[in-house]
């Protein structure tokens, strides 16, 4: 059978905690306005809580809710650590190595199945999977064009900068960027955003603001202008 291309993106941030599933999410949404098919992928999950009796990570379930059909679980979530903590250490002590080949063969499975695919990273972009490896390595294998969440607070202009290079280094394409203003009280955002949007040489997607209640299903994300020719 002839290889399919689903549209697909690799969602990273400058941080953990920055809004990478918001925007993962908000960017199927957006994507589902124009395919029948999308579907979310969070490769490594660290972190669980008991739903429903059962051990579910949130990012998961946010993504699977975002999507427009269900697959199997060792699809879209290959990777489901008990501990929230860096996935090299919550792989260690739940005995397991995360291994980066499967993560691609899924992927692979997906974009087979779908029209787009939307992954979420874990962490930042160099978070650890193991004692040598990297998201970083994961994206690289993966091979996909990233798109960056920065949390906008003090400290995110070195984030972002470093995030920057360490994706021209994989030789990766930053697809284009989120700004998040995850620090209502920071000071001079309108600065630090003139200075993002200069130095990232990438489309904003969205300036998303300080919600007491942030709503993928509301937020107005641009899809990535690359798409453009492969949206229908
Ligand atoms: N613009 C915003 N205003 C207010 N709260 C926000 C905003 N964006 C994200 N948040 C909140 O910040 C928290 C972290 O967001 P999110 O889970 O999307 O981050 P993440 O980068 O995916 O984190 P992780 O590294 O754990 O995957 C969540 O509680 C989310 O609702
Ligand atoms: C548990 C958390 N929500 C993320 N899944 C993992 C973040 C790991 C960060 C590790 C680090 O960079 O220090
Ligand atoms: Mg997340």
């Amino acid at each position: 059978m002839a290889e399919r291309h689903a549209i697909s993106c690799f969602v990273t941030g400058t941080d953990t905690g920055v809004g990478k599933t918001l925007v993962s999410a908000a960017l199927l949404h957006a994507l589902a306005r124009h395919h029948t098919r999308v579907v979310g992928m969070k490769p490594v999950a660290a972190g669980t809580t008991l739903v429903q009796g059962i051990e579910a990570n949130d990012d998961v379930l946010a993504l699977r809710a975002a999507s427009t059909f269900s697959v199997p679980a060792a699809l879209d979530n290959p990777v489901l650590l008990p501990d929230a903590v860096s996935p090299h250490i919550a792989a260690a002590r739940a005995g397991l190595r995360i291994n980066i080949a499967h993560i691609v063969a899924c992927h692979r499975q997906l974009a087979q199945l779908a029209d787009a695919v939307v992954v979420e990273g874990a962490g930042g972009f160099l978070v650890p999977l193991s004692p040598l490896e990297t998201g970083a390595d994961l994206a690289q294998a993966l091979g996909l064009p990233v798109v960056l969440v920065v949390g906008l607070r003090l400290g995110c202009l070195n984030h972002a900068l470093l995030t920057l290079e360490a994706i021209r280094a994989r030789g990766l394409s930053l697809a284009g960027w989120v700004a998040n203003h995850v620090d209502p009280a920071m000071l001079a955002q309108d600065d630090n955003l003139d200075f993002l949007q200069q130095r990232l040489g990438a489309p904003l997607l969205a300036n998303v603001a300080h919600q007491n209640a942030p709503d993928a299903r509301t937020l107005t994300i641009k899809l990535p202008p690359t798409w453009q020719q492969t949206l229908r």
